[in-house]
Order: structure tokens, then sequence, then C-alpha cells
């Protein structure tokens, strides 16, 4: 890795903080308030999270509520694509596919509109973190369902000790600014 890289690695490593028990006991909850909070890094996240992908052809990033939007909106603007959101139940005022999947506490439902992209849409998962993977193999269900093809993952944080990659699909990049 180049010395720049890993400098802002270092930078955005600073600005994230660990908070013990949340939202339960035994969750080491990653915060990344202080990412957003500090321009310069608000600035380098979201171009860092571009540059894998900027010759992937992306006509979407699909970002993952809630905390998957700070970022993905930004990521998709860097990248000239649109951005979709995947939402929890209810949320989504148009016909919606839903999956159910578990998180590393508890259970959830995610959505997407039924016609938020055309057959063969080339698509980017975008969300701030993956701990089991259990979302983001869930959103990879809804978009293949739907007819799109899912040309990679962004996250910023994945948690090693979880081994949520595991659950995506081998051939397809992952990219995740760090691994804590
Ligand atoms: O890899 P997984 O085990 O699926 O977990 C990762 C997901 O969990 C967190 O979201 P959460 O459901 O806490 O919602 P929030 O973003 O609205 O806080 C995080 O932002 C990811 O979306
Ligand atoms: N440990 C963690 N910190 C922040 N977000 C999470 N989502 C799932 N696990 C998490």
């Amino acid at each position: 890795m180049d010395e720049v890289k890993q400098q802002i690695l270092a930078l955005l490593r600073e600005n994230i903080r660990n908070i013990g028990d949340f939202p339960q006991p035994g969750i080491q909850f990653k915060d990344i308030t202080p990412l957003l909070q500090n321009p310069d890094t608000l600035e380098l996240t979201s171009q860092v999270l571009a540059r894998p992908f900027r010759s992937h052809n992306v006509d979407y990033v699909v970002g993952l509520e809630s905390r998957g939007f700070l970022f993905g909106t930004n990521l998709a603007q860097d990248l000239h694509a649109g951005f979709i959101p995947i939402r929890k139940p209810g949320k989504l005022p148009s016909d919606t596919l839903s999956a159910t999947y578990a998180l590393e506490y508890g259970e959830d439902t995610i959505e997407i509109h039924r016609d938020a992209f055309s057959e063969g849409a080339r698509i980017l998962i975008h969300d701030d973190l993956i701990a089991t993977g259990g979302s983001a193999a869930a959103a990879t269900e809804l978009v293949e369902e739907l007819g799109g093809k899912v040309v990679g993952y962004s996250f910023i944080i994945g948690l090693k000790e979880l081994k949520g990659t595991a659950l995506l699909p081998a051939k397809v990049p992952v990219e995740i600014l760090l691994s804590l």
C-alpha cells in the first residue's frame, strides 16, 4: 500500500470510536459519527471509497439504511452513478421486494423498490460496516432477484472476527477500508 493511502487510512481510523456494550451487552459498537463530524475525513472517505470502482461502470450505488446512506450518495455522485436506498420495512412508498436476515444483534428485514433499476443494471452495494454479512447478502438477494448485476461491495469497516465476506459471492470484488 502506498504511503499516502496508509496516512489516509490512519486518519480514518483515528476518527472511528469504539463504544462498549452498545446497543446491548457484549457488542463493541464502531461509531463513525466523528468521521462525519470532521470535514477532512468526511471529504476523504467518499473519495477513498470511490477509487477502486472508477473503472467498473457502476450504474447505481445501492446503500443500506441507515448508515449506508451517509456516504452512499457521495459515493454515487463521485462515480457518476445513481443512488438507490434499501430501507427497513414499511418506509418505501411504492411496490417493494423484501428479504429477512440475521444480524450480529437480532434480526431484520430490508426492502427495495421493485422498479428501482432496469434488468442488467450494474450495482455497487455500499454500507458503513460489514459484521456477519447478513445485510449485504440480503441486499444481494434483492438486487439479483430484480435482475441486477452486483459488480462490487464497498464498506468503510469490516469486523474481521465475524468473517462476513464469506456470505458474499466469491468472484465479486469487496473493498473494505478498515478491518477492525
Ligand atoms: O453485516 P451485518 O451483520 O448484517 O451488520 C451490518 C449492518 O448492521 C448495521 O446496521 P443496523 O442494522 O444496526 O442499522 P442502522 O444502520 O440503521 O444503525 C450496519 O450499519 C450494517 O448495515
Ligand atoms: N459492532 C458493530 N458496530 C457498529 N455497527 C454494527 N453493525 C453490526 N455490528 C456492528
